[in-house]
């Protein structure tokens, strides 16, 4: 069954979400991918957020650039968890970050970092929120965090060379 929804506002947004679908994938956690937007298809929006939890969607992560409106539309509508991430944009993502960041008291967003790092850090997000009842996930969380230390290790022996 699915278990994270990612939704982005167009294709053009995909290079970027390919990295929270690639830490997806690093954790095994099944997941569907679709284009949804609150601008050019609002009842597509709505519709997504009705069926999500339905199909046992437990998180949305939800990508757009610009007016990016997309994130806090689709958490007006569900009580799903939804992670933002701000997409780089003409004015370099700065439009989109505050689009999905400053949300009104009430609705929240989490909202990670502009671009590729943003989307990388929504999928281990994502995988931490369902590591949190899911011991298998957060056995696979805790080795990438060793990795991520071991990979320290290695620059400091390459700083040191
Ligand atoms: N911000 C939104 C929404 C939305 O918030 O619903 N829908 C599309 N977009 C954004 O428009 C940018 C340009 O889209 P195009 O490249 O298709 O012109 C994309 O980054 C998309 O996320």
């Amino acid at each position: 069954m699915v278990k994270v929804g990612v939704v982005m506002g167009s294709i053009s947004d995909w290079d970027t979400m390919k990295q929270c679908c690639d830490m997806l994938d690093y954790f095994d956690i099944p997941y569907e991918k679709d284009i949804v937007s609150a601008h050019r298809t609002p009842d597509d929006l709505f519709q997504y957020a009705e069926l999500a939890r339905g199909k046992g969607i437990n998180v949305i992560i939800a990508g757009a650039g610009g007016a990016a409106h997309l994130p806090g539309m689709l958490a007006s509508k569900t009580t799903i968890p939804v992670i933002g991430v701000p997409i780089t944009s003409k004015l370099n993502g700065y439009d989109s970050l505050l689009s999905i960041v400053q949300m009104p008291g009430g609705v929240p967003v989490a909202t990670m970092a502009v671009g590729a790092a943003g989307a990388k850090n929504a999928g281990i997000f994502a995988a931490e929120m369902i590591g949190s009842f899911e011991s298998e996930v957060a056995a696979k969380l805790a080795y990438y965090k060793k990795e991520l230390e071991n990979r320290v290790e290695q620059m400091r022996g390459e700083l040191h060379e």
